[in-house]
């Protein structure tokens, strides 16, 4: 797969070298130039494959010139060895698809995953590199799990401190070996803008060799196609024209994941992208104006972002397949009507958490009368407990891993949001 640079469009790279540069020239995302179209036959065909054999052809269309299938099925395999999508229904007409089975409890380690196995794949020279990540709290601990003492690999990863939940902190914060975690104090924006900076350094980037193991890496978006469709696979069949799927949108990478899906042709009638009050975007498609305001602190923490980093790549789109943007659902949530969300969907019996519940809101809000909506389970509950169990009066059951980090010491470093105190420890630590 050949990608441009969106900054400088006459860059342009194979995917196993986007994966390794992460960003292009002048800060610029990576974006495929070709966006293959499937046809009815196929689509039904791919529809009724189990989720690894689907992800894998889904993924060959993107990545045959470079992986072969074998190689990329045994890729997937190892990438995805986890409890695949549950659905639960919610009410009549709407469903959570539960993305946080996985080995760190967030959607994010479908993405984390598949570009450790990338990596792992094009490692046989033994090349050392440098993972450097921004998290607001799940991409954290998803990249570290997956790249955990794993050969020639360092992993550095900037979190705004004080701004995550304590779980989410001691998930990744508490392993060590190559694994090294630095809180900022800033905003998850500041972390992400040092990131780009770091990339943007030379001296750096010769020493370090690094990538990010953000959405801004494409091979992090790949991987989350395939959920979408198994989210059109699981979704009962009288229903699955009229699918309709609420995302809560933070750095965006998850929708446009999801747009993608539907650029292959995944018939999914709408997307709503739902934010908490961080809500660059949804200004944006009101007013046609890019206006990020400082970002504010909510109890959907993970999504604390002002200046989402997909939005290039989701305009990219809509201008490559002609679709209209205004056809494209949003809004924002208070965190006073996410918390009496939260309410809502424990007395319907099911306990969620802040980040699911703004999606849940809008999806409620703006569905009709004959659409199916999804609203996409991100997180797992026990990852936000203290706010979830304030919220809802209940004590809440923590998973094994959960509890175990809990026990552990964080051995996280402070820095100030300071591109050249970062450059200085990264030199004299790594
Ligand atoms: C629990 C949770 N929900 C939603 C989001 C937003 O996803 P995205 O950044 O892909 O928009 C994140 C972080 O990104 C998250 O951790
Ligand atoms: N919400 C994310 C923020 C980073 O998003 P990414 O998809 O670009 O890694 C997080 O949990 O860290």
């Amino acid at each position: 797969m050949k990608l441009y640079n969106l900054k400088d469009p006459k860059e342009e790279v194979g995917f196993l070298q986007a994966v390794q540069l992460g960003l292009g020239k002048k800060q610029g995302l990576f974006f495929p130039k070709k966006l293959p179209i499937l046809d009815h036959n196929t689509l039904d065909h791919l529809i009724n494959m189990n989720f690894i054999d689907r992800s894998t052809q889904i993924l060959s269309y993107f990545l045959n010139d470079e992986i072969s299938l074998s190689n990329l099925k045994l890729i997937v395999k190892n990438s995805f060895s986890f409890q695949k999508p549950i659905l639960k229904s919610i009410t009549k007409n709407i469903s959570c698809l539960e993305l946080f089975h996985g080995p760190t409890l967030a959607f994010k380690d479908f993405g984390a995953r598949f570009m450790a196995q990338i990596l792992l794949f094009l490692n046989t020279k033994n090349k050392p590199m440098t993972i450097l990540t921004a998290t607001s709290g799940d991409t954290g601990a998803a990249v570290a799990h997956a790249f955990y003492k794993m050969k020639n690999i360092q992993v550095v990863i900037l979190y705004p401190k004080g701004k995550i939940s304590t779980l989410q902190e001691k998930l990744f914060c508490t392993l060590g070996h190559n694994v090294h975690t630095i809180s900022i104090n800033g905003s998850f924006d500041d972390c992400q803008n040092l990131v780009k900076k770091s990339f943007n350094d030379s001296l750096l980037n010769k020493k370090m060799h690094l990538t990010s193991a953000n959405s801004i890496n494409i091979s992090r978006l790949l991987a989350q196609i395939c959920y979408y469709f198994e989210a059109f696979s699981l979704t009962p069949i009288q229903h699955q024209k009229n699918l309709i799927i609420s995302v809560p949108c933070g750095n965006f990478g998850n929708l446009t994941a999801g747009l993608l899906a539907k650029s292959l042709g995944l018939p999914i009638k709408n997307f709503i992208a739902a934010t908490n009050s961080n809500n660059t975007v949804p200004n944006f498609l009101k007013n046609g104006v890019w206006e990020p305001k400082p970002t504010i602190s909510t109890i959907s923490n993970a999504m604390d972002i002002s200046q989402p980093n997909n939005w290039p790549r989701v305009k990219e789109l809509f201008l490559r397949k002609k679709w209209n943007l205004k056809t494209l659902k949003f809004g924002s949530v208070s965190e006073k009507q996410t918390k009496k969300t939260l309410k809502e969907l424990y007395n319907l019996n099911y306990i969620s958490e802040p980040h699911a519940s703004i999606a849940y809101h809008l999806l409620k809000k703006k569905i009709k009368k004959n659409d199916f909506g999804l609203f996409l389970g991100t997180a797992h509950p026990s990852k936000f407990q203290t706010v979830v169990e304030k919220i809802l009066k209940i004590d809440l059951s923590i998973p094994k891993i959960l509890y175990m980090h809990n026990k552990k010491k964080i051995l996280s470093h402070t820095l100030e949001s300071d591109f050249q105190q970062l450059k200085h420890f990264l030199l004299k630590n790594l």
